[in-house]
């Protein structure tokens, strides 16, 4: 491979005025290198970056120093102003109906670029990665990297698209410096996919005026190149790391078929849980992997035939929360402004999170002609059916079907399935499973074949400490380790508290041989990196096994715990059915009573059932 090598390229420093491109060969960060800025000058003559004075028409560059700090100033200034923050519930406006269409970009998980074998390693030394046809070097030609098309292609398929036999790459020409070659290479004509869906379902947390499901069309996903990264400095100027040019992305376009807010938000993050499932991207949105557009308009209800409204697109929401509060601050502006007899103007815009109105970027007669052309270096993709039958056989279950199973099957809550599949970008869930092949193989060995548990009576269990048990001790203030989050791989390995681990913590404490509270003190020494030798030992080092009172001691409790709450006892006798928190505030009494490490709170209340019941038979 025909390789820049760093000492080469350097790392530019350029300004953030186009007049000044020509000091793109000016390397302040590492002056005594090599630099390679005339040869790209020749590469790009300045007649086609000087042309480009306009405001970029990607947009995707981040603002300069001084106009963030603006913003977020303007910001602090809403909140102190006690502004309240856009209105969560106000999902729906009368007399007017809001429509949205989304654009995804998402970095796909490959190790190479799309039309060059550099690797797409973002977090190695700036343009460490970057090979020839990267940055438009003369005589450099596009090498299609095949293996980016099996995550793209298992994107489509999560998203039910059909895929299309013969695609086309295009050019989409723009003149920035975050793309070398003066053009994006993406498919614009004929994409590899069309026509897919997703369901969005009540439990997904769409608007409640949606009712029960909501399905939005997926119009087209298409491949395409992400451009260079730009890095804003103190002084106004600009770095531009090459590492990004070339990496892998795919576009997915919506239908305009969404009339939310939420629904909008619930839909960018069901498309992340999909991909991420199907391993398909890189990272979640928050993470940078995925970048939304939101397309917003907005027309008075009452005439289901009357033609959308002007769309106005907002460029680069990166969180989910900003989907839902610039859709609303966007919706609530062009309302403002028609009542007021003004018109939309088609035009693209900016939003802060924090900030109350989303704010113009430009308008479309600033838009540039991207002068589409199919590229001429590179032949249309053809993909075989029998690729595309393989990959939809061994396709990850999809979230809906994860989730009914992880509710039917192992019997947890939605919301606990619902975490279960969210937390981690599903790393979390891999984790519950593997917890639970471990907890599995020692009750196989524990029991005899027939007496094998339901395993509702376990999952939720283990359902339980791997959401909430887990989650508590980055929360509490255990030590000097408290605050530290926990270390989940993709494949779901926790680095802090293994999944054996927790397998043999829960092992014990389901087969009562350890107390609730053992089993917290032992998670908890793991977390902290404070046991030593594995659970097993531990708990034999320390005897922390659970020596439970033997039945006439429980008896002798139960008789003195009694005796002292007559009144109590009395109540429940003459109740029909049994109070819980009468039942409960006298097994509180017999753990105080008794030698509490030695009583499980459940035999405790099974023998005051029994006691209450044969005092009520006549
Ligand atoms: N009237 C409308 N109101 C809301 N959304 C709309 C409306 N008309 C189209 N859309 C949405 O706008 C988006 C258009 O995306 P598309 O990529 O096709 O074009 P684009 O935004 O012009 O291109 P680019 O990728 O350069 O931004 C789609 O998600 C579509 O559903
Ligand atoms: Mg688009
Ligand atoms: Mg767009």
């Amino acid at each position: 491979m025909a390789r820049i090598p760093v000492n080469v390229l350097g790392r530019y420093l350029i300004h953030g005025h186009l007049s000044h491109w020509g000091c793109l060969g000016a390397c302040r960060y590492a002056p005594r290198r090599a630099l390679v800025g005339p040869a790209l000058s020749a590469a790009r003559p300045f007649r086609s970056l000087h042309a480009a004075q306009e405001p970029n028409p990607k947009a995707q560059l981040p603002p300069s120093v001084p106009l963030r700090k603006q913003w977020k100033d303007e910001a602090k200034q809403a909140r102190k102003q006690g502004k309240k923050k856009a209105n969560k519930d106000s999902q729906t406006v009368d007399g007017w109906e809001l429509t949205v269409g989304i654009e995804i970009h998402a970095q796909l998980n490959t190790s190479r670029k799309l039309f060059s074998p550099a690797l797409t390693s973002f977090n190695d030394s700036p343009n460490s990665h970057v090979a020839l046809f990267d940055v438009a070097m003369p005589g450099s030609q596009p090498l299609f990297q095949a293996e980016t098309l099996i995550p793209a292609l298992r994107a489509a398929l999560s998203l039910n698209c059909d895929i299309q036999p013969v695609s086309r790459f295009d050019r989409k020409h723009y003149f920035w410096w975050d793309q070398p070659s003066g053009y994006q290479i993406t498919q614009y004509y004929q994409p590899f996919a069309r026509n897919g869906h997703i369901t969005l379902l009540a439990r997904d947390g769409i608007s409640p005026e949606d009712g029960e499901s909501v399905t939005v069309g997926i119009k087209q996903v298409q491949l395409e190149q992400d451009t260079a990264k730009t890095l804003a400095q103190t002084d106004n100027t600009q770095w531009l790391d090459f590492n990004r040019v070339g990496v892998p992305l795919i576009e997915i376009i919506t239908e305009p078929q969404i009339h939310h807010p939420r629904t909008a938000a619930v839909a960018v993050r069901k498309i992340q849980l999909l991909l991420s499932t199907v391993d398909a991207c890189v990272s979640g949105m928050e993470a940078g992997g995925l970048r939304a557009d939101i397309n917003v308009s907005v027309r008075r209800t009452g005439d289901p035939n009357a033609p959308l409204g002007t769309r106005t697109e907002i460029k680069n929401l990166s969180t989910i929360k900003a989907v839902e509060d610039a859709i609303i601050a966007e919706r609530d502006r062009q309302i403002r402004e028609i009542e007021a007899g003004g018109k939309i103007a088609s035009e693209t815009r900016g939003w802060t999170i924090g900030s109350k109105e989303t704010r113009r970027l430009r308008g479309k007669e600033g838009e540039v002609d991207y002068r589409y052309m199919p590229d001429p270096d590179i032949a249309p993709l053809i993909i075989e059916k029998d690729l595309v039958d393989h990959l939809r056989q061994t396709l990850a279950a999809s979230p809906d079907t994860e989730l009914d199973r992880l509710i039917t099957h192992f019997g947890l809550t939605a919301k606990d399935a619902m975490s279960l599949i969210n937390l981690e970008n599903g790393a979390r869930v891999q984790y519950f499973y593997k917890v639970l092949a471990h907890f599995e193989r020692m009750i196989e060995e524990a029991v005899a074949d027939d007496a094998m548990p339901d395993v509702k009576s376990y999952a939720g269990l283990i359902g339980n400490w791997t959401i909430h048990e887990l989650g508590r001790l980055t929360t509490s203030r255990a030590g000097p380790l408290g605050q530290v989050d926990l270390d989940f791989t993709p494949e779901g390995d926790c680095i802090q508290v293994p999944d054996s681990e927790l397998a043999q913590i829960l092992f014990h404490l389901y087969r009562k041989h350890i107390t609730g509270k053992v089993a917290k003190e032992l998670i908890m020494a793991l977390y902290l990196g404070e046991l030593e030798g594995g659970v097993l030992e531990s708990i034999e080092a320390h005897d922390l096994w659970f020596k439970e009172l033997s039945p006439e001691e429980y008896e002798a409790l139960v008789d003195e715990v009694v005796d002292g709450e007559n009144k109590v006892l009395q109540e429940l006798v003459s109740s029909e059915t049994f109070p819980q928190g009468k039942l409960m505030f006298l097994v509180g009494k017999m753990m105080r009573a008794g030698q509490t490490e030695r009583i499980d709170p459940a035999t405790a209340e099974r023998l005051l059932r029994d006691r209450v019941q044969k005092l009520r038979a006549p």
